[in-house]
């Protein structure tokens, strides 16, 4: 049987705002490596000390958009049980593809925000695999089976994702990480979407940096080439969010980026799933 489950702190989206980096520190936990599971990814090494879980990992990109669509699973599970987030409907086929070649069982398409540069894929994969849930945030006022909010966990397997709410880039942002304990990755990886990017973000409230230093940081979209970065990586060298909070501001302000070129496809696509909803129910808020 596969579990999801959330564990609602009293934390609210609204009152982030008010939290000191110290609130949302996640200690690391010492493990021992030598009696580690140990995999790797095409760019990093990962561990879980126990043989409950063990991470499956890819980073896929699209071209058109420069998107960078995850895949995760946790591959000791019998039924491999995976996720995918934010998918993007033209590489949907080849995906869906990785996904059957590898023996895996398509459990959530989630998105971390409404993107404006490309239309997602979760409605898509929806009608291509029956029982995949979407996923994305309740405050993205958007519709998906399964709306989340800061705090939640989204489990699959007994690997999981914790829901963190980086609002800045849309109001709705949420960042994925992946959970804290014996049994899950280290370091953790956090799925930024465009809130953080790697020397760059599109807007943010700093909350990603209040993370472990070793933190893996995976970006939506890269624009130069890059593919990760860390925590600690990003406080030294991100020319943005290295500078103080006015400099910040100023280089935000200054920026000047163009309009994105399918924003106005996108955006009302991306509110539904990039599809019409498909089950004619509207969206459900997932209960602890
Ligand atoms: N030219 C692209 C859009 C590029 C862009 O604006 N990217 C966004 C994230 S996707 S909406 C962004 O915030 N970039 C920040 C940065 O510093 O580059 C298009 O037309 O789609």
């Amino acid at each position: 049987m596969l579990r999801f489950h959330f564990l609602r702190p009293s934390l609210s989206s609204s009152n982030l705002f008010n939290l000191s980096p110290q609130t949302l520190t996640f200690p690391l936990l010492s493990i021992s490596r030598s009696s580690n599971t140990a995999f790797r990814s095409q760019m990093g090494s990962y561990t879980t000390s126990s043989e409950s879980s063990k991470l499956l990992f890819r980073q896929l990109f699209e071209k058109e958009s420069s998107t960078y669509t995850y895949l995760l699973a946790d591959v000791a599970h019998p039924e491999k049980p995976a996720l995918l987030v934010d998918p993007v409907d033209k590489t949907v086929e080849r995906d869906l593809s990785l996904i059957k070649e590898l023996g895996l069982k398509l459990i959530y398409a989630m998105n971390t925000h409404v993107h404006a540069d490309h239309v997602t894929g979760t409605g898509l994969i929806k009608s291509r695999v029956p029982g995949v849930k979407s996923i994305i945030s309740k405050s993205s006022n958007s519709k998906a089976d399964l709306l989340v909010e800061h705090g939640d966990k989204i489990y699959f397997g007994n690997l999981f994702l914790e829901v963190r709410a980086t609002p800045g880039h849309t109001l709705g942002c949420v960042t994925y990480v992946t959970g804290d304990g014996s049994n899950q990755p280290q370091p953790r990886m956090a799925f930024t979407g465009d809130a953080l990017l790697i020397r760059g973000c599109g807007r943010t409230d700093f909350q990603i940096l209040s993370l472990p230093k070793d933190t893996f940081l995976y970006p939506a979209h890269d624009y130069k080439g890059f593919t990760v970065s860390t925590v600690g990586e990003e406080m030294l060298y991100n020319p943005r969010l290295s500078k103080d909070e006015e400099t910040f501001k100023h280089i935000m302000e200054n920026l000047n980026l163009p309009y994105p070129k399918m924003i106005d496809v996108a955006v009302p696509a991306n509110m539904v799933c990039g599809l019409q909803d498909l089950t004619g129910k509207s969206a459900e808020t997932m209960s602890s």
